[in-house]
C-alpha cells in the first residue's frame, strides 16, 4: 500500500480529533559556495553543505562553535543596517524552554524524523489484527522511514514469528517494535576504547566533507581532556585553510594540542606521521588526525587516505589504532553509500553519527547497523564540545518509535 494511503488511513482515523502539529519544518540549508577547479566532491559521495548554526553562540567562548572562515565575496552587496526592533513587551507567561538536555535533542531531532513512522504505525495497527495486509504496511513504513529493506524485513519477519494474528493496542506495537529495533542496536553500540598503552593511541578521523568530522575532534578531545588525558590533533585538511584554522581554534578550547601543516596544500600523509612522532615524545595519549573530505575525485580521495595510512604504519603496524568515518544522520540513505564507498578506502573501525538533534532521519542509524555491523561509538547532537554522547541502543529505539 503506497505511503498515501497510509496517510489518508491516518487523517480518516484522527478526524475529529485535534490534529497533531506538524514537524518543524528542517531549517533553511545555506549552499557552500562551489569549491575551486581542484577541490570537487566524488560523485559517488553526494556531500551535505555544512549545517547552518542553528543558535547564537552564548557568550562564554568555551561554548561556541569556531568561526567559519570565509573567502571576501566581492559581487555579494554588504548586508543592509539592521535597525534592532524596539524591546519587546515582558512575556505574560514564559515560552518553553528549548530542550538542552542530551535525551531532550535526540529526542526532539528524532521525533521530527519518526513522527510519520509512528503515526502510521498507528494506522497500521489500530483497527484490526496483525495479518499479511498489516505487515506489508508495515514494512513498507519502515523503509520509508529510513531504516533500509534488510532491517525493515527482519523487524517484520519476528513481528510475523511472535505477533501473527494477535490484536495489540499502539503502546503495545511500539513497545515490541523498540525491542525489536534494540536487537539490530545492541550489539553495534560500544564505546571508543582508548588504549594506554599506545601512547598515543591513533584515530583516524575520515568522512565526506561536511559531515562533522573537525566538529567530532573537538568533542573526543574535550571527553578525553575530562578524563585526564593529552590530547594531540593533526589538521590533516592541509587544502582547506579554514579547517585547519578550525581545527586551531577548538584545540585551543578543549586544551589540546594542534599540529598545523607549514603550508597550504603541505603532504597530510608526512604531517601527520611527524605528528606522531613529535606527539610520542611529548607522551601523549591520543592522537586525533583530521583528514580531507573532499578531492577532485574519488581516487585522489582513496589515494590520499591510503596514504596517510600507509605512512603512519611505519610507526607501527597496529597505526592507526581506530578509524572512524563520521556520518551525517540527516543525509539518510546516502550515509549507507558513503560507508560502502569508505570502506573500499580504509579499513573503517566504527561510525559516529552527527546531527541527531536537528532534522535527522535517524532510522538510518537501524540501517547501517544491519548492513555493516560496525561499531557506532557516539552520536553527535550539537555543535558544541560537549555535544558528544556514547551511542544507547535501546533509548535510542525507543525514541525512534515515539515512546520515551
Ligand atoms: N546540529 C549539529 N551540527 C553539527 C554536529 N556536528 C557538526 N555539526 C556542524 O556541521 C558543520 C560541519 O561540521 P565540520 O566539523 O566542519 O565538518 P567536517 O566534516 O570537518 O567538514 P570539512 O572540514 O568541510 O571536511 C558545522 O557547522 C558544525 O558545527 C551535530 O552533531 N549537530
Amino acid at each position: 500500500m503506497a505511503l498515501r494511503d497510509l496517510w489518508n488511513r491516518l487523517r480518516g482515523k484522527e478526524e475529529g480529533a485535534k490534529p497533531e502539529e506538524a514537524p518543524p519544518s528542517p531549517p533553511e540549508v545555506a549552499k557552500e559556495a562551489p569549491p575551486g577547479a581542484v577541490q570537487e566532491t566524488p560523485p559517488e559521495l553526494v556531500p551535505e553543505p555544512p549545517a547552518p548554526v542553528t543558535e547564537a553562540p552564548p557568550a562564554p567562548v568555551q561554548e561556541a562553535p569556531p568561526p567559519v572562515i570565509e573567502a571576501p565575496r566581492p559581487d555579494v552587496p554588504p548586508p543592509p543596517v539592521v535597525v534592532p526592533p524596539p524591546p519587546a513587551p515582558a512575556p505574560v507567561a514564559a515560552e518553553p524552554e528549548e530542550p538542552r538536555g542530551f535525551f531532550a535533542r535526540l529526542k526532539a531531532g528524532l521525533s521530527r524524523s519518526t513522527a510519520k513512522l509512528t503515526q502510521s504505525i498507528t494506522g497500521v495497527f489500530t483497527k484490526r489484527k496483525l495479518d499479511d495486509e498489516a505487515l506489508e504496511e508495515l514494512e513498507e513504513t519502515l523503509i520509508s522511514a529510513d531504516l533500509g529493506v534488510a532491517a525493515s524485513q527482519r523487524i517484520v519477519a519476528g513481528f510475523r514469528r511472535t505477533r501473527f494474528g494477535r490484536e495489540a493496542t499502539d503502546e503495545e506495537i511500539k513497545s515490541a517494535l523498540a525491542e525489536e529495533i534494540a536487537a539490530i542496536l545492541t550489539p553495534v553500540a560500544q564505546p571508543l576504547e582508548i588504549t594506554p598503552g599506545h601512547a598515543p593511541h591513533v584515530v583516524l578521523v575520515v568522512g565526506v566533507n561536511g559531515t562533522g568530522k573537525t566538529t567530532t575532534i573537538a568533542k573526543l578531545s574535550e571527553q578525553y581532556r575530562a578524563q585526564g588525558l593529552k590530547v594531540w590533533m593533526v589538521a590533516g585538511d592541509t587544502f582547506r585553510a579554514a579547517a585547519v584554522e578550525q581545527l586551531q581554534v577548538w584545540g585551543e578550547r578543549t586544551g589540546a594540542h594542534v599540529v598545523a601543516p607549514a603550508k597550504h596544500g603541505a603532504d597530510a600523509a608526512g604531517l601527520a606521521f611527524d605528528a606522531l612522532r613529535d606527539a610520542r615524545a611529548a607522551g601523549a595519549d591520543v592522537l586525533l588526525v583530521d583528514t580531507a573530505g573532499r578531492l577532485h575525485n574519488k581516487t585522489a580521495l582513496m589515494d590520499e587516505l591510503r596514504k596517510v595510512v600507509r605512512v603512519l604504519k611505519r610507526h607501527g603496524e597496529a597505526v592507526p589504532h581506530s578509524t572512524l568515518l563520521v556520518l551525517d544522520a540527516t543525509t539518510g540513505q546516502n550515509a549507507v553509500s558513503q560507508v560502502r564507498v569508505f570502506k573500499e578506502m580504509v579499513e573503517v573501525t566504527g561510525l559516529v553519527v552527527t546531527k541527531l538533534d536537528g532534522s535527522a532521519k535517524g532510522g538510518v542509524v537501524v540501517a547501517l547497523a544491519q548492513e555493516f555491523g560496525l561499531p557506532v561509538h557516539a552520536v553527535g547532537v550539537g555543535e558544541k564540545a560537549a555535544d558528544l554522547r556514547p551511542f544507547e541502543a535501546r533509548d535510542f529505539a525507543r525514541s525512534l518509535v515515539g515512546l520515551d
